[in-house]
């Protein structure tokens, strides 16, 4: 199946994932100075409930923390979107070494690690039905950069040693993913797709201009994970990012100035 090594990363998606030369694929180089600031952008209503947090999976290409997401507890509304979309599930993505690993990057730039905090339109019946749908989903992507330990993340950084393998999982109670946001919200917003295979063209992405802070032994704890199963020759779970992509024409838009 699809996943990071060199005869199943990104350049080979295309073969079983036609989507993956679409016209608006993710993620993109995001280059301030050519965002347009919109006035007309709300501002983000974030609003989770931690006890909808259901638990957290070693999925074999990340980690993601799943929600319960049969009500409107767990939110996002206003942003660049209309409607009520709720939380299904977040997860990172990051590098073997603080040089790479997020997907988005600024004025060429990686960050070593970046969030994504998935949700889907509740005009639809379910993420599934959403998932195929242009306006289906939105993501919140947050970047992650090298400096103190950040104590937010340390839950998260605790469930995975329960979680080495594909597979994995474990219980994952009350945890608040809000703690995880930058003090500012501002993004920049534009109109994307999945960055994993099936690469669906549903994602509306707002992704932070300020990142959250993570420590290199933090940081050494992600890549102590296994893309591999438990009896599989063991490989190391990371740079499971997908490059930027072509921007074909799209609009970055700002939420600022
Ligand atoms: N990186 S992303 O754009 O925020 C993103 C958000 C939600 C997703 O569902 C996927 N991709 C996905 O589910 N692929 C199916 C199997 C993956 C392992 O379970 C990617
Ligand atoms: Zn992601």
């Amino acid at each position: 199946g699809w996943g990071y090594e060199p005869t199943n990363g990104p350049d080979t998606w295309a073969a079983d994932f036609p989507l993956a030369n679409g016209p608006r694929q993710s993620p993109i180089n995001i280059i301030p100075k050519e965002a347009h600031y919109d006035p007309s952008l709300k501002a983000l209503k974030i609003r989770y409930d931690p006890s909808n947090t259901k638990g957290i999976l070693n999925n074999g290409h990340s980690f993601q923390v799943d929600f319960v997401d049969d009500t409107d507890s767990s939110t996002l509304t206003g942003g660049p979107i209309s409607g009520v979309y709720r939380l299904k599930q977040f997860h990172f993505h990051w590098g073997g070494s603080d040089n790479r690993g997020s997907e988005h990057t600024l004025n060429g730039i990686k960050f070593p690690c970046e969030l994504h905090l998935v949700h889907w339109n509740t005009k639809y019946p379910s993420f599934g039905e959403a998932a195929e749908k242009p306006d289906g989903l939105a993501v919140v992507g947050v970047f992650l950069k090298i400096g103190a330990a950040n104590p937010r993340l340390q839950k998260v950084l605790d469930a995975l040693d329960a979680i080495k393998t594909k597979g994995k999982q474990t219980t994952f109670a009350n945890f608040d993913p809000k703690t995880l946001l930058p003090g500012s919200l501002d993004y920049w917003t534009y109109e994307g797709s999945l960055t994993t295979p099936p690469l669906l063209e549903s994602v509306t992405w707002i992704v932070l201009k300020e990142p959250i802070s993570i420590s290199p032994a933090q940081m050494a704890k992600f890549r102590s994970l296994l893309f591999t199963g438990d009896g599989e020759a063991p490989c190391y779970m990371v740079d499971n990012y997908r490059p930027p992509q072509p921007l074909k024409g799209r609009l970055v838009r700002a939420s600022f100035k």
